[in-house]
C-alpha cells in the first residue's frame, strides 16, 4: 500500500517543525528558482521549445480541460498505486523521461548520476537519454538495483547503433525505449538566438565517444580531437530515413522489450503494434520538437484504445499530481516527467530530483485518496469529465 499523503505529512510538518520546505512546492516556483541557478544558455536549452512554443504551452493547459469526478466512500481511505510494467510491479505510476543534457542541469555536470541516484532513493525507474555527459553503463550502475531503460536516438549507422543497443543490455538496463520524433532536430528559436545545442561543444556524448564502433570511425580518439569527434556526431546524429520497415531489425538487436517514443496517432500506435515491439511511448517530446501539434494528452486516449494489451508510457505536460492522476485515468499504464525534475537537480541536486518525484506522488495520493480511487484501476475513463 502506498499512501504518500502520509509522507507528506510526516516528513513536511512533523520533520521541519512547521518551517516551509527549502525547495519550491509549486512548479512555476521551482522553474523561477531553477532559471536563476542555471546559466543562461543551459537554461534556455532547458525550458525552451519548439517555434513561438504555443504547443508546448498547450501541453500544459491542456490538462485543465478534464475534471475528475469525485466519489464519496468507496474505499479509498488506503490506496494501491503500483502498476504492472513488463513482468514487475512498480510501487508508483511516474517515471523519469529521458532527458539529455540532464547533466548540464548541475554545477559539476554529473547530473545523470545524480538523477539515477535520486532514482533509486525514492524507487522510481529512470529512462537514461542516448546523450549523457557519463556512460550508460555508471549510469546503470548508480541506479543500484532500480529499474532503469534505455532511450536509444537511432543513428545513422547500424553498427553503432547496434552497439549501443547491446551495451545497454549488458549494463541491465530492461526495455529500449526508441525515440522517433527527433530523428531531425525541431525549429528552435531560443537555440539558434542565444546558443547552440550544448552537444556541438561536445558536451553529453559520452556515449558515443565510449563506443568501440564510434571510436573505430574516428582518425584521431576524441581524446585528442574532440572537435572531429563532435563532427563526426553531427553526421550520425540525424537519421530521418529510419522507416517502419527498419523495425524488424531494431527488434532483432536486442531481447529486451522495445517502447516507441513519440507516438501521438491511433494509426502510428496500430503500426507499433503490428512491428511487434512490446510498449508505446505517447508523447511529442515537452512541445521541442514541433510546433503547431496536439496537445499530447489529447492524442493519448486514442492511442491506448489503438495500443490493445501494450503498456503505454505518457509525457508532456505533466506539472503536479492532478495532471498524472489525468493520465492515468485516460488509459496511460505510467507517466513520465521532463522538465520538473530537470528543474529540481537544478535547485537542489538529489535532494531536489527526489523532491519533486514527493511531491508529484503525495499530490497523486492524496487526490486519489479524496477523490475516491483506491486503486489505478479504478481510474476508469469515465471519471474524467471535460471541463465546460
Ligand atoms: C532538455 C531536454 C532534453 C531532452 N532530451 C531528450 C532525449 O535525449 N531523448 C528523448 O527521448 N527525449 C528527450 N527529451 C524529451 C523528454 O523525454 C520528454 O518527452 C519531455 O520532456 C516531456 O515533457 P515535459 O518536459 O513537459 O515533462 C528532452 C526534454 C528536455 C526538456
Ligand atoms: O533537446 C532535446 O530535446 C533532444 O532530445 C536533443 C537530442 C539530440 C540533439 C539535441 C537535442
Amino acid at each position: 500500500m502506498s499512501n504518500y499523503g502520509d509522507w507528506q505529512l510526516g516528513t513536511y510538518l512533523a520533520g521541519l517543525e512547521g518551517t516551509r520546505p527549502e525547495i519550491p512546492m509549486h512548479f512555476a516556483e521551482l522553474a523561477r528558482r531553477a532559471e536563476e541557478q542555471m546559466p543562461p544558455e543551459i537554461w534556455s536549452y532547458v525550458a525552451g521549445g519548439a517555434g513561438d512554443e504555443h504547443t508546448q504551452d498547450a501541453n500544459v493547459r491542456a490538462f485543465q480541460r478534464y475534471g475528475l469526478m469525485p466519489r464519496m466512500l468507496t474505499g479509498a481511505g488506503e490506496r494501491d498505486l503500483s502498476v504492472e510494467v513488463f513482468g514487475e510491479r512498480w510501487p508508483h505510476p511516474l517515471m523519469l523521461a529521458p532527458v539529455g543534457v540532464i547533466a548540464l542541469c548541475e554545477a559539476e555536470r554529473h547530473g545523470d548520476l545524480t538523477t539515477a541516484r535520486a532514482a533509486d532513493s525514492v524507487g522510481i525507474p529512470m529512462i537514461a537519454s542516448t546523450l549523457m555527459e557519463d556512460p550508460l553503463e555508471d549510469v546503470a550502475a548508480a541506479l543500484g538495483g532500480t529499474t532503469g531503460w534505455f532511450q536509444l536516438y537511432p543513428p545513422n549507422d547500424r553498427e553503432l547503433t547496434e552497439s549501443l543497443v547491446r551495451r545497454a543490455e549488458a549494463a541491465g538496463y530492461r526495455a529500449i525505449v526508441v525515440t522517433l520524433d527527433t530523428l531531425t532536430l525541431g525549429w528552435r528559436p531560443r537555440d539558434l538566438s542565444i546558443a547552440s545545442f550544448p552537444q556541438l561543444g561536445g558536451l553529453c556524448l559520452a556515449n558515443y565517444v565510449s563506443d568501440p564502433v564510434f571510436r573505430s570511425r574516428l582518425a584521431v580518439p576524441p581524446e585528442e580531437d574532440m572537435t572531429a569527434a563532435t563532427m563526426l556526431w553531427a553526421s550520425i546524429f540525424g537519421n530521418p530515413r529510419l522507416s517502419w520497415d527498419d523495425l524488424a531489425w531494431l527488434r532483432s538487436l536486442t531481447s529486451l522489450p522495445i517502447l516507441l517514443k513519440g507516438i501521438c496517432s491511433p494509426d502510428d500506435a496500430r503500426r507499433a503494434v503490428d512491428a511487434g515491439v512490446q510498449g508505446i511511448y505517447c508523447s511529442n517530446h515537452g512541445g521541442r520538437q514541433a510546433n503547431g501539434g496536439l496537445p499530447a494528452i489529447d492524442c493519448l486516449a486514442d492511442v491506448v484504445d489503438a495500443a490493445g494489451d501494450l503498456p503505454v508510457v505518457f509525457d508532456s505536460g505533466v506539472r503536479s499530481g492532478a495532471d498524472v492522476v489525468k493520465a492515468l485515468a485516460l488509459g496511460a499504464t505510467t507517466v513520465a516527467v521532463g522538465r520538473p525534475y530537470a528543474y529540481g537537480l537544478a535547485v537542489a541536486g538529489q535532494a531536489g530530483v527526489e523532491h519533486v518525484v514527493r511531491c508529484l506522488l503525495a499530490e497523486t495520493d492524496l487526490i486519489m485518496a479524496i477523490d475516491g480511487y483506491p486503486t489505478i484501476a479504478s481510474l476508469e475513463r469515465s471519471a474524467l469529465r471535460e471541463v465546460r
